[in-house]
């Protein structure tokens, strides 16, 4: 550290606080001007987070915390800053359990395992609130709401309808109104202290260079939410389609009216708004592997084999699965949802998913979810202390740092299956891009649906309950609905990002990494689809030999079908045409020529 460096504004910022406490430590009392400011750099810089020490005794609430980012959120926050007062949970019950239930069988997953470890007691830290987002008032007890109102420090803000079909009330209701309420109950809260509103990068996918600002809405949002309490279904769906305009979905339209909600009740609040890309499937926590050095870089589920003590290291890592050491305790790629490419990339494993309609050169902007929750704190804690004068907006991207395209990403997850195959596919995984409708069409009718029908009908003659024609109307609904996002590329400015980068202290960087430029794609991508075969197929890891087994038959039937299919053409073709007789002698015969020539020049040199 030299000491010509201007100093970060995190530790200006925080002198004034710290300057005692250094002091009591043991920092040299005489030290003064730059050198104190060294001492505390320094520790600083080595034993302290400033972001988990920011979250200590806090009141957060959050929404959202059932769902695939909350999740990662509340188990980020727990394990870094176990000080924390009281998360307040804004949930409903589901699937027949009680808040209680459902909480506790979200901490007793494997995703919280780590937190058990440094906050025993994670339990008492969390308070569900009941509350249903999808009604006007949000549906909060007045006990409830009293204590939030007192108590809260601060937001964050996640829970949202990220169906892109959902009719547009409904996603007017959670992504707007409910938005809209919860501001209005921030303005209340006299201890707040910041709102942190996720959002999605797409919010404004009808352009192709976002900046880092709130782009206004053709119609007010305040009309928008006061037009869904008198217009009845039939006439908001068929408005549905003038509103959204150049957006493909509900979903973007009404983030993108959430945003200028927020915008709009922002006044007298600290608030700063997160704009993630593809969320996809963790990459650094909670469940770390060690970077590969040298020549393994590239192939983490090896070295992850590797560091498995009960595997001798000369085994090939093939070996090693085979041995079904892989993953004793350890894992990566934590998911637990099917969207955005995780449904997707379930279907491709499964053979299902023969060919999308993709640009392959186009950017696929996917973002690790551990990734973005880092920013979010870190956006928290900075908002807070910072107070910037307007709201900033974060554009939590990958594409303009360390881009990936489809094409390429299409063929690090097929090469992933080869290591790490699903059980039981329906098909030899193959799945391939196509920019051409016509070919998409053709590709999609012979290797989706006429297997599927084929199968079906096997199934039905059988005695046994047909699936795969289902099966297949649900994919093409996924992917009519995904389309979009695989043929558009966009760029994001990032500027915000980058300077809240250089403001973490080096710990910070390190505790709250969101430095994507970071990620190795390959490495990346294989954990993700182990993640998935692991959390959300919840297939064991030692089945995987077997599973090479059924793709090595699948692949040797493939060869023999069309194999057979060519001879049988052929001579058909043979028997029919004259051309295609003339075609088969000229072969013949110079196969023939060949031959001999080969053998009277061998028997020469003999
Ligand atoms: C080679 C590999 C290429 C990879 C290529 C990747 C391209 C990847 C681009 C992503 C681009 C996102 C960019 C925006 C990112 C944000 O900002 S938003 C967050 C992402 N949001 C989403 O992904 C939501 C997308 N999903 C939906 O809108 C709806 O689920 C759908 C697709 C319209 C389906 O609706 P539905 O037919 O009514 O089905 P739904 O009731 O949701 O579920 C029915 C069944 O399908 C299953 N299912 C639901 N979603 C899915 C899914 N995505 N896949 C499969 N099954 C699903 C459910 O589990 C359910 O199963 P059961 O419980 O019945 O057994
Ligand atoms: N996933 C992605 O690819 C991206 C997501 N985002 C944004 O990130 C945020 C989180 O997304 P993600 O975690 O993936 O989404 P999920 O669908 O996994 O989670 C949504 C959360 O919202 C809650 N919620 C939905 N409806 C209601 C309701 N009526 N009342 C109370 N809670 C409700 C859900 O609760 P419940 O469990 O009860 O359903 C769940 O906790 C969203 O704002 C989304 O727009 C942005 C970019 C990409």
């Amino acid at each position: 550290m030299r000491l010509t460096q201007p100093l970060p504004s995190f530790l200006a910022s925080s002198l004034a606080h710290e300057q005692p406490q250094c002091l009591l430590r043991g920092t040299s009392p005489v030290a003064s001007g730059m050198n104190f400011f060294l001492e505390l750099w320094k520790t600083k810089g080595r034993i302290m987070s400033m972001i988990a020490a920011y979250y200590k005794n806090k009141s957060i609430l959050i929404t959202g915390a059932t769902g695939f980012m909350g999740k990662v959120l509340m188990e980020k926050l727990l394990r870094t800053s176990p000080d924390l007062k009281v998360i307040y949970i804004l949930m409903r019950p589901k699937a027949g359990q009680t808040l209680p239930q459902r909480m506790l069988q979200i901490l007793s997953s494997k995703l919280f395992e780590k937190v058990k470890e440094v906050c025993p007691n994670m339990h008492e830290k969390i308070r569900p609130i009941y509350a249903d987002l999808g009604q006007s008032d949000l549906a909060i007890s007045k006990e409830d709401m009293q204590e939030l109102l007192s108590c809260t420090n601060i937001i964050f803000h996640c829970a949202a309808t990220v169906r892109f079909d959902e009719p547009l009330r409904h996603a007017v209701q959670l992504n707007v109104t409910a938005t809209q309420q919860l501001l209005l109950m921030a303005s209340q809260m006299p201890k707040l202290e910041v709102f942190v509103h996720i959002s999605t990068a797409f919010s404004n996918c009808n352009l192709k260079h976002i900046d880092e600002v709130i782009y206004p809405c053709q119609v007010e949002p305040k009309k928008i939410i006061d037009s869904m309490q008198w217009l009845d279904d039939a006439i908001v769906d068929e408005i549905t389609p003038k509103l959204i305009g150049d957006r493909p979905n509900t979903y973007t339209y009404t983030k993108a009216l959430g945003e200028v909600v927020v915008q709009q009740e922002s006044e007298n609040l600290n608030i700063a708004i997160i704009r993630p890309s593809i969320v996809g499937a963790t990459w650094q926590e909670p469940f770390p592997v060690s970077p590969a050095p040298g020549p393994q870089a590239g192939l983490h589920v090896d070295l992850l084999l590797a560091q498995t003590s009960s595997c001798p290291s000369s085994f090939s890592s093939h070996e090693m699965l085979d041995k079904g050491v892989l993953l004793a305790g350890v894992s990566l790629g934590w998911v637990d949802n099917l969207n955005g490419p995780s449904g997707l990339i379930i279907a491709a494993g499964k053979g299902l998913l023969r060919s999308v309609k993709a640009a392959p050169m186009a950017v696929a902007d996917l973002i690790p979810v551990d990734t973005v929750v880092n920013l979010t704190l870190a956006v928290g804690w900075y908002t807070a202390v910072h107070r910037p004068q307007s709201t900033l907006i974060y554009h939590c991207t990958s594409g303009n740092l360390n881009p990936c395209n489809w094409g390429k990403m299409g063929l690090q997850i097929m090469a992933s299956f080869e290591k790490i195959p699903y059980e039981k596919p329906f098909r030899r995984p193959n799945a391939d891009f196509t920019t051409n409708t016509f070919t998409n069409q053709y590709w999609k009718a012979v290797s989706h649906w006429a297997p599927a029908i084929m199968y079906d009908l096997y199934l039905q003659l059988t005695g046994r309950k047909p699936r795969f024609t289902k099966l297949m109307n649900r994919l093409s609904k996924t992917l009519s609905m995904l389309e979009y996002f695989v043929n558009h590329s966009w760029e994001w400015s990032t500027s915000n990002t980058d300077m809240l980068m250089l403001e973490l202290s080096p710990e910070d960087q390190r505790v709250f990494n969101f430095d994507i430029r970071q990620l190795n794609w390959l490495d990346y991508i294989e954990n993700y689809v182990l993640g998935i075969k692991k959390y959300l197929l919840k297939e064991d890891m030692s089945g995987i030999p077997k599973a090479r087994q059924q793709l090595k038959k699948l692949r040797n039937i493939h060869y023999f079908f069309n194999t057979a299919l060519f001879l049988i053409t052929w001579r058909l073709l043979i028997a029919r045409s004259q051309m295609a007789r003339n075609v088969w002698l000229f072969i013949v015969s110079f196969c023939y020529k060949f031959l001999s020539y080969f053998r009277a020049s061998s028997t020469l040199k003999a």
